[in-house]
């Protein structure tokens, strides 16, 4: 069976996935036109904007938008027309934990993937190849199937692959032009090899051929989550042994380094911090954990498990670390909190470490004020009202100031907390900062940026993450 030559896609939603991955195929395939659809209009708006005022933060992306938007790369709410008119869909929707029902806390909710599916059934008038672009539990692939052979128009052939997306927030651009690989899955028939050799051809105009890889629809599936689930299991490592640096004196830097120095382990993915956040490694480990236990493996359940559970601990220790370190009370104090996204160059905030420290020390009843150069006023207090939910805003409102830069949050506090790494953090004049700080000056690093040898010398007192120095 010939390959379709693929000359139309469709990319069912606008978010950090789709808008990135395939505002990206548009630019590398100007044979190709890239309708990207969403439901929500503001989303698309913004994604047309006359001035580039994009939905999301991504370095580089301005530019690619740039270049390929209004030429064959398009954003609409038009679903229904994009969806008719192509041989290709990406179904790059959300894929959250379920909050309710069964599974609720572990298993993802399929609903928003079930709807796109359905659509794609009730408007499609010709064959499609569609692909799974989100994240989903293993044979979600099954599913769509079932769902398009059951609803759509007689004679129609739909030809499900798995393409799970790899890239990082913040190096999103990067990740997508030179990916270390593309992962492609489908039916081992001649029909699903011949849908893989389409999508094969469409990376093919810039990936080398050597790193689009093809599998089977399930390995390409649980690849997804594994990778998820063993870089997250990295940094629940490095972070369960920056507790023991900090009891022992040793220096988790150090550690990092002479571990990653085995080319077995290698040396990326190894940077203590104050707990990974994102919106994807925790959903996809419990999604782990949840796909481990339906299939009665409650030992392999327990393992992944634990890598959530660390994390966890990491963020409490953190919080606790002030804590104790402020003479065992923070209330009425002013704690100042550099950052609220979840990492640098992303303003993305989705299960951040920033906001269960925040939470943290409002429980304390400190008085918190925030700095992020990337989000926004009005998401800062959706994320803390979500934090909180029995704490009306105005009275989260009444402990919460946020700044307009880094230098106004960090004068004139008791304490600065490091939360995200952002570059401009390091540059902040620290000497002018300790003259308006109360003393004594702490400075607790989550991310371990600063010089704390510096700072020491100018009269902070520090506490970096991992390090086991004493006061
Ligand atoms: N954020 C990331 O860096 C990565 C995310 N993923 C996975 O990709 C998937 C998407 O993630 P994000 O882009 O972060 O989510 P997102 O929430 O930013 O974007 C999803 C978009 O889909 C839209 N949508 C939902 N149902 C729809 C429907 N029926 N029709 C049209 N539009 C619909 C939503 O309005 C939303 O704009 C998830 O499964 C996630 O696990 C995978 C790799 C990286
Ligand atoms: O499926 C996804 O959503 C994506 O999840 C992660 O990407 P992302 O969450 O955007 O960002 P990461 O760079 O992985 O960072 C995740 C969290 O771990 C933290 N982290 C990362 C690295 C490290 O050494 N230490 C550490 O604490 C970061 O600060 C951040 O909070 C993966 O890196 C991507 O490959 C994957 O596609």
């Amino acid at each position: 069976m010939a390959p379709v030559t693929v000359k139309k896609i469709c990319c069912i939603g606008a978010g950090y996935v789709g808008g990135p991955t395939c505002a990206v195929i548009a630019l590398k395939c100007p044979d190709i036109t890239v309708t990207i659809v969403d439901l929500n209009k503001a989303r698309i708006d913004a994604w047309n904007s006359p001035d580039y005022k994009l939905p999301i933060y991504e370095p580089g992306l301005d530019d690619v938008v740039k270049q390929a938007r209004g030429r064959n790369l398009f954003f609409s709410t038009e679903i229904d027309k994009a969806i008719k008119e192509a041989d290709l869909i990406f179904v790059s929707v959300n894929t959250p934990t379920k909050k309710s029902g069964v599974g609720a806390g572990f298993a993802a909710d399929l609903n928003y993937v079930e709807s796109a599916t359905r659509r794609i059934a009730a408007v499609a008038t010709s064959s499609k190849i569609v692909v799974e672009k989100s994240t989903v539990p293993m044979r979600t692939a099954e599913s769509m199937r079932t769902i398009l052979e059951a609803n759509s128009k007689p004679g129609l052939r739909f030809d499900i692959l798995s393409n799970p997306e790899f890239l990082a927030e913040g190096t999103a651009i990067g990740d997508l032009f030179a990916p270390d690989r593309v992962l492609i899955g489908s039916l081992q028939t001649p029909e699903g090899k011949s849908a893989a050799s389409s999508l094969i051809d469409v990376y093919a105009h810039w990936v080398p051929k050597e790193r689009i890889l093809t599998v089977g629809l399930w390995s390409s599936e649980l690849s997804k989550l594994a990778a998820n689930a063993m870089l997250a299991q990295r940094i629940s490592s490095i972070n369960a042994l920056s507790a023991i640096c900090e009891a022992t004196g040793a220096n988790i830097d150090e550690v990092a380094h002479a571990v990653g120095k085995d080319s077995r382990v290698g040396p990326k993915f190894l940077r203590a911090s104050v707990g990974f956040g994102g919106s994807c490694f925790q959903k996809d480990i419990l999604n782990l954990v949840y796909l481990s236990e339906s299939l009665h493996l409650p030992e392999v359940a327990a393992y992944w498990r634990q890598v959530v559970t660390m994390n966890e601990y990491q963020k409490r220790r953190f919080s606790k670390t002030v804590v104790d370190t402020l003479f065992n009370t923070i209330t009425g104090k002013n704690i100042t909190v550099l950052g609220f996204a979840f990492k640098a160059d992303t303003g993305d905030t989705r299960e951040s470490a920033a906001i269960t420290l925040i939470r943290d020390f409002l429980s304390e009843r400190a008085r918190v004020t925030i700095y992020d150069p990337q989000v926004d006023e009005a998401q800062i207090w959706l994320d803390l009202q979500e934090a909180l939910p029995d704490t009306p805003l105005e009275n989260i409102k009444k402990q919460v100031i946020i700044a307009p830069s880094a230098l106004a949050a960090a004068s004139n506090t008791d304490a600065v907390v490091i939360a995200t790494e952002w570059k401009e953090f390091v540059e902040i004049d620290w000497a002018a900062v300790y003259g308006t700080m109360n003393k004594p000056a702490f400075i607790f690093d989550g991310r371990a940026i600063l010089d704390a040898d510096e700072l020491r010398k100018i009269g902070f007192t520090v506490k970096t993450i991992g390090r086991g120095v004493a006061f």
